[in-house]
């Protein structure tokens, strides 16, 4: 089989969320064919995603199916194309950022429980809590041994649950008080991201301070954001928040890959029945009104809390509020993969002259 012949076959695979076949979309980068060894690259970039996953099986299986031996790799062209001095996190395929209108709502939560996940899935992981205003990861996390300083200055971050991790609090302690202004923060984020050895990462997902205001801006300025999520609560008060989170990430055209709702529904462990304790469906409904995914509902669950105090984080215990945290992770990586996919395929749209010029 020749590499046209190979290309004709992959033409039968569908992409799961785009509605066309793969070879259509341009996520076929390259084919070499040596007799029955076939390397392909595709242009995924969510990797352990579940739907890049399952789409690289059944490519997988339609060459196995011809005889063939595939040998499959994945890069992403816009990010791989740029030379490594022009980029900021050069070895970073995903930047996902963890937003929230108001403080409390549970975004630090959400960050932990999504980098553990992801880890949890087989990427390689990295969070930084970019909270300058309470950084509480460590915590949450049970991280006590600081950052390791090489002798070229340099960061080697603690890493936890497969996850590494770097955060505000190891420089300024949890419990000081900080003022930061735009400069400041610019300054001091471009350090936590350039002097951090953060080796090669699938995700680094940063946990950015409650609020849409300049700081949050700055930051979202400062890092090359692949997409964020934003956490609310069911409360009405939080979605006029989440609301003004959105305006924010539509100024800096940032990607949005959906909202989580936190502390939904209350599961009473003594009377067994469930109490929408702040109203529930309010974050599905926002989502819905702006075109936004939806990517999954928290319960309200003291285990939540108690895995946030030091404990294992809820998406790596069995029950459904870690298959809550769970489908929210894979939603995430998803809608990355499909951020990547569609950025790919648009660009090879207005590549391609239309009938009629
Ligand atoms: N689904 C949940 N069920 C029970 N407790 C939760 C849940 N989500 C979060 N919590 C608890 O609520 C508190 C606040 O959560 P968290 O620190 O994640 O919020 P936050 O939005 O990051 O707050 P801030 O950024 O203002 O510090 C924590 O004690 C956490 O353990």
């Amino acid at each position: 089989m020749d590499e046209a012949a190979v290309r004709d076959r992959l033409r039968t695979v569908e992409d799961p969320e785009l509605g066309d076949d793969i070879v259509s979309l341009g996520l076929v980068n390259e084919i070499t064919v040596e007799g029955e060894e076939v390397a392909i690259d595709l242009a995924l970039g969510a990797p352990y995603s579940p739907s890049e996953t399952a789409l690289a099986g059944e490519i997988r299986e339609v060459l196995v199916d011809e005889g063939l031996e595939p040998d499959l790799s994945a890069s992403i062209p816009d990010r791989d194309d740029v030379t490594n001095d022009e980029q900021v996190l050069p070895n970073v395929k995903n930047v996902i950022a963890v937003a929230s209108g108001k403080g409390g709502v549970g975004k630090s939560t959400v960050a932990v429980n999504l980098a553990a996940g992801l880890s949890r899935l087989g990427a390689r992981v990295g969070l930084f809590d970019a909270d300058v205003y309470g950084p509480n990861v460590p915590r949450m996390v049970d991280a006590d041994e600081p950052p390791m300083a090489t002798e070229e200055e340099t960061l080697v971050p603690p890493e936890k649950y497969g996850v590494k991790l770097m955060s505000m609090a190891f420089l300024t302690g949890e419990d000081d008080p900080v003022i930061w202004r735009g400069p400041m923060v610019h300054k001091v984020i471009t350090q936590l991201t350039e002097d951090v050895e953060w080796g090669h990462l699938d995700y680094l997902v940063i946990d950015l301070p409650p609020g849409t205001g300049d700081t949050q801006l700055t930051m979202l300025q400062t890092m090359p954001v692949t997409g964020a999520v934003i956490v609310t609560t069911p409360q009405d008060v939080a979605l006029d928040d989440a609301r003004k989170g959105l305006e924010m990430f539509a100024k800096h055209e940032t990607v949005v890959l959906g909202i989580a709702e936190n502390m939904s529904t209350f599961a009473c462990p003594d009377c067994g029945s469930e109490h929408d304790i702040f109203g529930s469906g309010g974050g599905e409904e926002f989502a819905e009104t702006h075109e936004m995914p939806f990517l999954g509902s928290i319960p309200l669950d003291p285990a939540v809390r108690e895995g946030g105090d030091g404990g294992t984080p809820t998406v790596l215990e069995d029950g459904d509020t870690g298959d809550a945290f769970r489908t929210i992770t894979e939603n995430v990586a998803n809608n990355t993969g499909i951020v990547h996919r569609r950025g790919v395929s648009s660009g090879r749209a207005s590549e391609t002259p239309s009938p009629d010029q």
